[in-house]
C-alpha cells in the first residue's frame, strides 16, 4: 500500500552564525578579532533527529507537539519547501519535489498575494493547477465565509485570508494536503464549519490530510492517525484507535497505589495525584489489579499525559509492521 509521507532517519539541523554582540548592543570588532574561533562557530539548532515513521494514504493525520516540537518542520520538508541534513522523506511513493502537482500546503503564515482580490487569487489557483483545478470547492469555501470576491486580500482578517488559502488549497484537488495549524484564527463558528467542510471532501476524494494544532480536543472524532512529536523526535505514532487502546488511564487510592506499587508490571507514562486519588495512564502489560478503575483515555488525555511526561518511552505502532507479525 502506498505511503503519504515515509520518514527513514530524516533529520533537519538549522544553522546560524554566531555574532559577537559589544556593550552596546552592536557587533564589536575587537571581540571578533580577539575571539575568531568563537564568532565563526556554526549555533545549530534540531529541527527534527532520527525520524522514522510511515503514514499510510487515505485519512486524517493529527500532528501535534509543544511549540518547537518540528511540527511545522516536517511539514515543510514534506511538502519539499526544505531538504533533510540527513535520512530521507518520500511523499505519496515519489520525492516531495515529484510529487509537488499531487499535494498541497498551508502553511502558518498563508501567504497570499496582498494586492489580488479574493475572486482574482482563486483565477491565478487555476491557471497554476489547470489539470487538477477544482472551482466548485474552492467558491463555495469562499461563499461559506461571504467574503466579497472583489475585496484585496490585504483588506481581509488573518481568518478570512485563511478561509482564502484553505479554498486554494482544497481547489487543487490534492491527493496529501497539508495544513500547518489551519483553524489558529479562525472563529469558533467558522473553524467548525469548515472542519465539517474539509473533512466531508477528503472523505469524498480519498484525499490524505495532515494537519498540525495545539486544539486536540477538536481532534477529537476526526482524525484517524495519530503523530506526537517532542523535541524533534517521534514521540507516538500510529492509528489513532490502536495507540488508544494500547493505553489505559486508571484511577485509585493514593494509598493502595504506594504501599502495593501495583502499578510496577506495566509502562507508567504520566501519574498525577489530587488529595487521595491517584491517576496514571498506562501502557498496560498483562492485566490491571483490581484496585485500580481503568477506562481508555481520549486523545486530549493520551496527548496531555505524553506533554507532561516528555521522558516517557516512544511508541510507534506501524500498521505495516503489524500485519507482517
Ligand atoms: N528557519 C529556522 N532557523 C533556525 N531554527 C529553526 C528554523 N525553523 C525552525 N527552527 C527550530 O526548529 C525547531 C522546531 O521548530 P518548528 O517550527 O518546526 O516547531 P513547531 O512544532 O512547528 O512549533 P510551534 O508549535 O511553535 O509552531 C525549533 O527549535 C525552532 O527554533
Amino acid at each position: 500500500m502506498i505511503s503519504a509521507i515515509e520518514a527513514a532517519g530524516l533529520s533537519k539541523r538549522f544553522g546560524a552564525w554566531k555574532r559577537p554582540i559589544g556593550a552596546r548592543g552592536c557587533v564589536d570588532m575587537r571581540l571578533r578579532r580577539g575571539a575568531r574561533q568563537a564568532t565563526t562557530a556554526p549555533q545549530r539548532t534540531t529541527g527534527l533527529a532520527d525520524l522514522d515513521f510511515r503514514l499510510p494514504a487515505g485519512g486524517i493525520c493529527a500532528l501535534v507537539g509543544p511549540n518547537g516540537a518540528g511540527k511545522s518542520t516536517l511539514l515543510a520538508l514534506a511538502a519539499g519547501l526544505l531538504k533533510p541534513t540527513e535520512g530521507s522523506i518520500t511523499t505519496l511513493g515519489t520525492t516531495p519535489a515529484a510529487a509537488r502537482e499531487r499535494l498541497a500546503y498551508v502553511a502558518q503564515d498563508k501567504p497570499l498575494h496582498p494586492h489580488l482580490t479574493v475572486a482574482a487569487t482563486l483565477r491565478l489557483g487555476r491557471e497554476l493547477n489547470l489539470r487538477r483545478w477544482d472551482s466548485a470547492v474552492a467558491e463555495r469555501i469562499v461563499a461559506e465565509g461571504e467574503l466579497d470576491p472583489g475585496a484585496k486580500i490585504r483588506s481581509l482578517s488573518g481568518g478570512q485570508r485563511t478561509r482564502v488559502a484553505l479554498a486554494l488549497a482544497l481547489g487543487k484537488r490534492p491527493e496529501l494536503l497539508l495544513l500547518d495549524e489551519p483553524m489558529a484564527d479562525l472563529d469558533p463558528l467558522a473553524r467548525h464549519q469548515l472542519t465539517g467542510t474539509l473533512m466531508a471532501d477528503a472523505a469524498e476524494h480519498g484525499t490524505t490530510v495532515v494537519m498540525s494544532s495545539h486544539v486536540v480536543a477538536e481532534l477529537e472524532g476526526s482524525c484517524d492517525h495519530l503523530l506526537l512529536l517532542g523535541a524533534g523526535r517521534v514521540r507516538l505514532a500510529g492509528p489513532l484507535e490502536d495507540l488508544l487502546a494500547a493505553h489505559t488511564l486508571v484511577t485509585g487510592r493514593a494509598e493502595d497505589a504506594l504501599t502495593e506499587d501495583t502499578l510496577a508490571p506495566h509502562t507508567v507514562v504520566e501519574s498525577r495525584t489530587t488529595g487521595r486519588q491517584l491517576t496514571a495512564l498506562i501502557r498496560p502489560d498483562g492485566p490491571v489489579a483490581a484496585s485500580w478503575q481503568p477506562t481508555e483515555p481520549t486523545l486530549e488525555e493520551l496527548v496531555l499525559a505524553h506533554l507532561r511526561a516528555p521522558d516517557a518511552p516512544p511508541l510507534t505502532l506501524d500498521e505495516a509492521q503489524e500485519a507482517a507479525v
